[in-house]
């Protein structure tokens, strides 16, 4: 049995620039992952079938979760014949804005690569990746990145100054899509790319801080009032700086004094039952 981390990713900024004519939006995000992880486990099944075990009770165990996808497209592609049972235990929020799905999906084929020996290099795996899905390709090679096209242009970034990150997820889910299609292109107020670019070049924590954005947070705000609550209340416990992940529901803050992560986690806690204090890693995957 083999096994895989498969970590969540925040977003430092995120901003669409048109839509495309495939119906996706071009954009240019700056993403980085932090150290609440999805463990994957890869066993080999002779039976030539791919089965998913999932701990978690809303998340597909068929052909509809992405993991399976990813195992189903390198089996094809590389006409393997082996079979593999995906065992899936969920740690990241489902639905949360925190690609969880994705990174689960990219574990999967890190794993496969390994386990069938097909020694693809991480950049032919985020190339199969992005048919999974537009956060696919950043979470196979994790790390922090400026992320263009769909999602699935990378180009690698340094690590983002040392924080910790409380993450709060609301108790309604979110559909990524909804909120594309909610976004008014007229209407956008462009985050600071170029600034957040120059916060990670320099180690600048309180310029990482005033260049936080993300122009689908005000659509999933207006859908949800429960997310510009939690905001608000992040705020006052007394995050430096705080921001919504992807599509959401999610929101993340950043805290540097270590005495008050605890009365920011504490406060949350009060009324939203998925909080978490964690990291940014920066750990990217290399294979050998
Ligand atoms: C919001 C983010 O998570 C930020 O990292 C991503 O942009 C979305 O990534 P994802 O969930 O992997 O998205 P996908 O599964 O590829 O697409 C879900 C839906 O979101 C919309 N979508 C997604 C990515 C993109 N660049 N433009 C889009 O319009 C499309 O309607 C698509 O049908
Ligand atoms: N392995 C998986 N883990 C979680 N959800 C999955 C998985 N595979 C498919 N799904 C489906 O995808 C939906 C979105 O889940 P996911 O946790 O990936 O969302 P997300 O965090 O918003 O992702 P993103 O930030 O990439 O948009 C779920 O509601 C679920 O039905």
């Amino acid at each position: 049995m083999l096994y895989e981390k498969a970590p969540a990713k925040i977003n430092l900024t995120l901003d669409v620039l048109h839509k495309r004519d495939d119906g996706f939006h071009e954009v240019e995000m700056i993403m980085t992952t932090v150290d609440l992880a999805d463990q994957v486990w890869l066993r080999p099944a002779h039976d030539g079938l791919i089965t998913i075990k999932v701990s978690e009770q809303f998340v597909p165990n068929d052909r509809k979760n992405l993991a399976y996808q990813a195992a189903d497209l390198l089996r094809r592609q590389f006409k393997i014949r082996e079979g593999v049972e995906i065992t899936l235990n969920k740690k990241i929020p489902v639905a949360a804005g925190l690609a969880g799905g994705s990174s689960d999906a990219a574990a999967t084929l890190r794993g496969l690569n390994r386990l069938w020996n097909l020694r693809l290099s991480v950049d032919e795996l985020a190339d199969i990746g992005a048919k999974i899905g537009s956060d696919v390709s950043f979470c196979v090679h994790g790390g922090t990145a400026l992320a263009k096209g769909r999602g699935e242009k990378i180009q690698h970034l340094p690590a983002p100054p040392n924080c910790w990150v409380i993450l709060a997820k609301p108790a309604i889910s979110v559909s990524t899509a909804d909120i594309y299609k909610n976004l008014d292109l007229s209407s956008i107020k462009h985050p600071d790319t170029a600034g957040m670019l120059d916060a990670l070049n320099s180690g600048d924590y309180n310029k990482m801080c005033s260049t936080l954005g993300n122009v689908l947070e005000p659509v999933t705000m207006n859908l949800h009032p429960q997310v510009v609550i939690l905001k608000k209340k992040m705020e006052q416990f007394g995050a430096d700086a705080v921001l919504m992940s992807g599509s959401g529901p999610t929101v993340f803050g950043f805290v540097r004094q270590e005495a008050r992560v605890s009365r920011i986690y504490n406060g949350l806690k009060g009324f939203c039952k998925e909080v978490h204090a964690v990291r940014m890693t920066g750990e990217r995957f290399i294979l050998d």
